[in-house]
């Protein structure tokens, strides 16, 4: 095993690392990066704590192995003392891949049937932990240069996020973690922090409700478009996005002879809009109180159209032919009898449910073309958020999350897409709404919602997308399909809200 330094800043002294340990289970681990024994003493830790946190996207599925991508010390560690130390850690989980899985995601790292998905975590250590910190609790690492530490959730420890904040206001590069921040922007320190305890994709701290800083934990090779968008539309001057204020990347070590990867987007600090509720709350209100959700979705169309022209003037933009439309619908096709491999209750529905992505194919060969750009890619109530107003059409919406639905690879999520794919994003939630907020009549409730957001799109944008029901129709598949993978994962109680849809998609092709 080569041995490396842990990155560390300039300005810390270097921490003695103990000899190297025997592996304490019989978790593979690889360590390309970080001091010797680093790895093998965490991995039986991570081995069980890492699947019981909520953004661990490989649940179902054994961890076999770990490998370690890089180690930077934010903070040293001491024996003594009490201060806590803070290691910021990419490892990448090995697992065996889910059943019908064909697409990799994560480091791009595959070895025959097992995949691995690239994690970004950071770790507390210190001699023990007081009271408060206790449900953050990691573990005792055994060997290694943790050895006689307790190694915790860093974000649990104001202390340690006070100084990632710190971190971000001052740009530059600690070994291969780079950071940078937005010149006009103005980050006071001590600001106080808190960790957001939604249900979460990644991890988020709120800085004295001025900042919140996302941290995303399944990290790939690229730019992620949750911090490529908001700063192309920060360019221009759509207000519906909060700018990013800073980021940081790391840039990790080439592999063998291949091209050095590109960096890796890791966080994204952003303003907090203080006082502001999401949809997905609003529209529950106003089911729980008997009223509508007509002009909050008129207004929630206004807005999601002015952003999709901004980022229309800001990226490159596409036209969908022949070919492009092929695929589209080939891809949809694929993805369908993915989720049906994974999630029997969906084999009676594929037959019907391929007919919708065959109309779109249809309509390709017959020379129908489509706009395509770049879009949220994962858009729903929740991603939106109602500043000011009482949710009756008063306030501002603005809208949050542009990284997608996380479990597409990357380059997918950062192609041009049909704007439609947005819109029926946000239809499928209105139809969540409906299920969960249970009015007298839900599909009514939906559809009225439905009419009033798709209008609101239209006059503010000039195309009404009710008037392409086969692109619709295809989507909003498309998006029920990737809700009824999603809700079997994560949500098993949810999954007959996405299969009430399926039901109904299945039995009303045009
Ligand atoms: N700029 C913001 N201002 C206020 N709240 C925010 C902001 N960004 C995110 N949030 C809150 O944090 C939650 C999680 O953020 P999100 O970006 O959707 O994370 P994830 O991708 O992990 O699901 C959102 O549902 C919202 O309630
Ligand atoms: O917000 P995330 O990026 O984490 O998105 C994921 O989780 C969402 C649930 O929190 C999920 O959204 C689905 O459930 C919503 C209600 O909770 C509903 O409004 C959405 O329409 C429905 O798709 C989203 O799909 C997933 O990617």
């Amino acid at each position: 095993m080569p041995e490396a330094p842990l990155s560390r800043g300039a300005h810390h002294p270097p921490t003695a690392v103990p000899r190297e340990q025997p592996p304490p289970t019989a978790t593979r681990t690889t360590a390309a990066a970080g001091p010797p024994g680093l790895l093998t003493s965490l991995a039986p830790l991570l081995a069980e704590w890492l699947p019981r946190q909520r953004w661990f996207a490989g649940k179902g599925r054994p961890v076999t192995g770990f490998a370690l991508v890089s180690a930077t010390e934010l903070l040293p560690w001491r024996a003594s003392g009490g201060t806590p130390g803070l290691l910021h850690l990419l490892v990448r989980a090995q697992q065996p891949e889910p059943p019908g899985h064909r697409h990799g995601f994560g480091c791009g790292h595959r070895r025959g049937a097992a995949a691995s998905d690239c994690y970004q975590l950071l770790l507390g250590a210190r001699p023990a932990l007081p009271p408060p910190l206790a449900p953050a609790l990691i573990g005792r690492p055994s060997g290694g240069p943790l050895d006689g530490q307790t190694v915790y959730e860093a974000l649990a420890d104001p202390r340690l996020t006070t100084l990632l904040l710190e971190r971000l206001r001052t740009p530059g590069r600690l070994g291969p973690l780079r950071f940078v921040r937005e010149p006009s922007s103005a980050i006071p320190s001590a600001l106080a922090p808190r960790v957001m305890t939604a249900e979460q994709s990644n991890s988020s701290v709120v800085y004295g409700d001025t900042f919140i800083l996302k941290l995303f934990r399944r990290v790939s090779p690229g730019t992620n478009p949750d911090l490529e968008l908001p700063l192309a539309l920060a360019r221009t001057s759509c207000a519906r996005v909060p700018a990013p204020a800073a980021w940081f990347e790391a840039e990790p070590p080439a592999e063998g002879a291949g091209p050095r990867p590109e960096p890796f987007t890791l966080g994204l600090l952003q303003p907090f809009l203080a006082g502001s509720r999401d949809g997905w709350q609003l529209a529950l209100d106003a089911l729980a109180a008997g009223g509508g959700f007509t002009d909050a979705a008129r207004a929630l169309g206004h807005a999601t159209a002015e952003v999709h022209l901004a980022m229309a003037r800001a990226l490159p933009i596409s036209v969908l032919r022949r070919p492009q439309i092929e695929h589209l619908a080939a891809a949809m096709s694929e993805r369908l009898d993915s989720a049906a491999a994974a999630v029997p209750a969906l084999q009676p529905y594929r037959t019907a449910l391929h007919g919708a992505y065959e109309d779109l194919a249809a309509l390709g060969r017959a020379g129908r073309t489509w706009a395509a750009q770049r879009i949220h890619g994962d858009l729903h109530l929740g991603q939106a958020l109602l500043t000011g107003g009482g949710g009756g059409g008063g306030g501002q919406w603005s809208l949050i999350d542009f990284e997608g639905e996380p479990s597409r690879p990357l380059a997918e999520r950062r192609r041009p897409q049909p704007p439609v794919r947005d819109i029926a994003g946000m239809l499928r939630s209105f139809d969540y709404a409906a299920a969960v907020g249970r009015p007298a009549h839900p599909q009514e409730w939906a559809d009225r919602t439905r009419a009033a957001y798709c209008a609101g799109y239209a006059e503010a944008s000039g195309t009404d997308p009710r008037d392409e029901p086969e692109l619709l129709r295809a989507h909003e598949t498309d998006k029920a399909v990737y809700e009824v993978l999603y809700e079997a994962r994560h949500r098993p109680d949810w999954l007959s809200v996405p299969m009430t849809a399926i039901h109904r998609l299945a039995a009303t092709r045009g």
